[in-house]
């Protein structure tokens, strides 16, 4: 339950539309057992007129009564039914919305280094599967217990009212066996294996993405066979697990629907004294039996989302560990600061310490001033810290210690991040408001017009997953495009060439140098050819 409470929180900020939704599938369940009930009721009066006219006895019966209340039951359910399913998946998805927002929103605050600590196909676990365990709470869970617990009641008030008090008694006390059946006994049963199996669903679902990322490596080092045989053997035992899971709701289903069926025998066993004694009439012997059969859909609804309860209480925990507290990490450690400049203002460094926490700083006690349109170069071997240095400027890795003001920026990262989309779409990302025209230049400006005008849809061209169907220097030229687009006053480039051949980077580097004009500029690299020319140059150590 403590792992849930965050998303519970969140679920019942819809308080209005949960009542809503509850009251029309109560209307839908009641209307349900109304028209079994009054049916039941129906033809016991018309087979005991039925007899007693076969009897030469004088009876009447009062057909249209009944009949309208059967049609406008058969009909209002269908209604209530539609309403019901039209509103609820409403709200459903209105709530995955805000669990998927919030989620969100806390993954944004969780810090970069904590985001990398999940492989890719962890998070997208965490915003498929675990995200749609949640939407069981309020559909599966929540609504039909309460529902199950009112209906409960309402029937046990009918026996009382229609039967006896100690009728009613005896009915709410099979009838609550048969709900504890339903749900806690279930949840007892499963909690621990569901959970785990959750765990090893979530396991095997990132073993099988990796499985696909690793093809290539995993054929030509022989292993492909082997390592298919272990998924399949997990695979398999998940699958076990599952039906072991399946078997256990089934028997508690199967208890919980004969306890229901017992009180409906019960309730007429008990009544037929109460007929003998002239106490009932005989239809209305048949009326509360009957009406508990229809109880029999209420707690079906039950057994299989308590026996998913550990899955969604795994799920939860999953959501509320790797969301990480909103906003902590990427915030800097006390002490550092960091501010926003506005345009027009210089990147100042001040006393700085810069590298990832937890491990000792890359760069300690370091100041630097760089005035509008001046421009940096950064320079080291590997490893001494240029893209750390980059990461703390764009925000992406928090100041250690010291004092930061930068610019807003245009940040061309050492990865090369080519998204599943096209030319277009992928180049409007650096500038959403730029024109047709100018995407053309800039491809123009790094050599790469050409690839896509031979291409029959131009700017709109397919880039495909990660951009597999450019070649890496083509992607690297595209990403630098994307960075060119923008009008931010500071520019940071790390390794802006790589992948590109000395020839053609010797081609675009002085085009790219023009453009960049008047622009504050830093650039990164191993070497001082892999960078633009600047001003200034620091050599990591
Ligand atoms: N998220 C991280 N957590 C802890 N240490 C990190 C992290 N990222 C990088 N480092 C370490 O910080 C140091 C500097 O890394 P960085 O990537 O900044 O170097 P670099 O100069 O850009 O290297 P290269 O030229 O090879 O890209 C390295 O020792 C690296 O292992």
């Amino acid at each position: 339950m403590h792992e849930l409470r965050p998303w519970l929180r969140l679920i019942f900020r819809h308080r209005g539309g949960l009542v809503l939704g509850a009251t029309l599938i109560l209307a839908t369940l009641l209307c349900g057992i109304a028209l079994l009930a009054v049916s039941g009721w129906f033809l016991t009066e018309t087979a005991v007129v039925g007899l007693a006219l076969a009897a030469g006895l004088q009876a009447t019966i009062n057909l249209y009564v009944p009949g309208g209340a059967i049609r406008f039951f058969a009909v209002a359910r269908t209604v209530f039914r539609y309403l019901e399913r039209v509103y609820n998946h409403n709200l459903v998805l209105q709530l995955l919305t805000d669990i998927r927002v919030a989620l969100f929103d806390r993954l944004a605050g969780a810090g970069h280094r904590h985001r990398g600590e999940k492989s890719g196909a962890q998070w997208l676990s965490r915003l498929t599967a675990d995200v749609d365990a949640l939407d069981t709470l309020y559909l599966r869970l929540i609504a039909p217990t309460a529902l199950a617990g009112a209906i409960t009641l309402l029937i046990a008030g009918l026996a009382w009212l229609l039967f006896s008090g100690t009728v009613a008694l005896v009915v709410l006390v099979i009838l609550l066996a048969g709900l504890l059946v339903a749900t806690l006994a279930v949840l007892r049963g499963t909690r621990r294996l569901s959970s785990r199996l959750s765990d090893q669903q979530e396991a095997l679902r990132g073993e099988v993405i990796e499985h696909i990322e690793g093809y290539a490596e995993l054929t030509a080092a022989g292993r492909i066979n082997e390592h298919a045989g272990h998924l399949l053997a997990e695979a398999g035992s998940l699958s076990r697990a599952q039906a072991c899971i399946d078997a256990r709701v089934g028997w508690h289903n199967a208890l919980s629907t004969l306890l229901v069926n017992l009180s409906a025998v019960v309730a007429l066993w008990l009544g037929f004294s109460l007929f003998e004694d002239g106490a009932i009439s005989g239809p209305v012997l048949a009326l509360l039996p009957i009406a508990l059969l229809g109880l029999g859909e209420v707690y079906g609804m039950l057994p299989e989302a308590f026996g998913k309860y550990g899955a969604t209480e795994a799920a939860a925990a999953r959501l509320n560990q790797d969301g990480g507290s909103r906003g902590a990490p990427v915030a800097s450690p006390t002490g550092a600061e960091r501010h926003e400049a506005a345009a027009g203002q210089p990147l100042t460094l001040t006393n700085a310490s810069i590298g990832h926490p937890g491990h000792p700083p890359l760069l300690a006690g370091f100041s630097l001033t760089l005035a509008p349109g001046k421009t940096l170069g950064v320079i080291g071997e590997s490893g001494t810290g240029k893209s750390s240095f980059a990461d703390t400027l764009a925000g992406v890795v928090p100041l250690l210690a010291g004092e930061l003001t930068v610019p807003p920026c245009a940040y061309l990262t050492q990865g090369t991040v080519v998204f599943e989309d096209t030319v277009k779409a992928n180049l409007l990302l650096g500038n959403p408001s730029a024109t047709d025209t100018e995407l053309w230049r800039v491809l123009d400006m790094l050599e790469l017009a050409d690839r896509f005008t031979r291409e029959p849809d131009g700017l709109n061209n397919w880039l495909g997953s990660g951009g597999n169907r450019l070649s890496g220097g083509e992607a690297r030229r595209l990403v630098l495009a994307r960075v060119l687009l923008s009008r931010a006053p500071l520019v940071i480039l790390d390794e802006p060439f790589t992948g590109v051949d000395a020839e053609t980077r010797q081609r675009i580097a002085p085009r790219v140098q023009r453009h960049l004009e008047g622009r504050t500029l830093v650039c990164l690299g191993h070497a001082p050819e892999a960078l633009l020319a600047t001003e200034r140059t620091l050599h990591l150590d």
